[in-house]
């Protein structure tokens, strides 16, 4: 898979956050974003996963036949899209008969994150950090060429970031792409920064946000 920015231009509530953004990525390449709190990292990942319109600019892939840009990323974000009443497995289970493509067996994917202890389990009984694995678990249920990652370091203990580091590495060297809005460094070796500077205050007046 191919994709490329140009020239990407967001604005949320009639404030533009960010303008000028440009970007391309093929097989096996890693980007971080960075920039303060509010620059706009969730923001970019909201657009490129199809949840928020861009204010300007084109985004376009390649290389993945007939499907949209949203049908070859998986995103993990702060919200982790889990339901608490449902257990690790069946949470994965859902996922992967919604998304298709699938790849690992639901306790495969669970172990692959240490939690295989978790699979009867609900949600609601894991902990911050459990179920963060559990929504990385997500990636490894279903093949998708795109990583979307927001902050996905954020809960997790030191042995954990290490297990995600091998699987960013492992879904890279299988030439897979990995975007990750983060504060600190991915532990990947030739990553890329896409550094999201502050926009100039640019405030429309009465311009309601557009959402895809
Ligand atoms: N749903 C929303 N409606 C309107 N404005 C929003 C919404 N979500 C975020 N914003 C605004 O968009 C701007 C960028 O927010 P965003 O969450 O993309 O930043 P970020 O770089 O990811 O920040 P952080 O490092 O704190 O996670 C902020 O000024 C924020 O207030």
């Amino acid at each position: 898979m191919r994709l490329s920015v140009d020239n990407l231009a967001c604005r949320r509530s009639g404030r533009r956050i960010f303008a000028n953004l440009s970007f391309a990525l093929g097989p096996g390449d890693a980007l971080a974003i960075t920039g303060r709190n509010g620059a706009g990292k969730s923001s970019l990942l909201a657009i490129l996963s199809g949840r928020l319109r861009a204010d300007a600019g084109r985004i376009d892939v390649a290389d993945v036949g007939e499907a949209s840009l949203p049908e070859c990323l998986h995103a993990v974000g702060h919200r982790d899209g889990l339901k608490s009443s449902l257990t690790a497995g069946e949470n994965l289970l859902f996922a992967q008969r919604l998304l298709g493509a699938p790849r690992l067996d639901p306790r495969a994917a669970l172990e692959r994150l240490g939690l295989g202890h978790a699979h009867d389990l609900p949600v609601a009984y894991l902990s911050a950090g459990q179920r963060r694995r559990v929504a990385l678990a997500r990636l490894l249920v279903c093949a998708r060429p795109l990583w979307l990652l927001d902050e996905p370091t954020a809960a997790l203990d030191t042995a954990s970031q290490a297990v995600l580091a091998e699987l960013m590495e492992h879904h890279r060297a299988g030439g897979g792409l990995v975007i990750a809005a983060t504060h600190q460094s991915l532990g990947l070796a030739g990553t890329a920064e896409l550094r999201i500077e502050t926009a100039a205050a640019a405030p429309v007046a009465d311009v309601l946000e557009e959402w895809a």
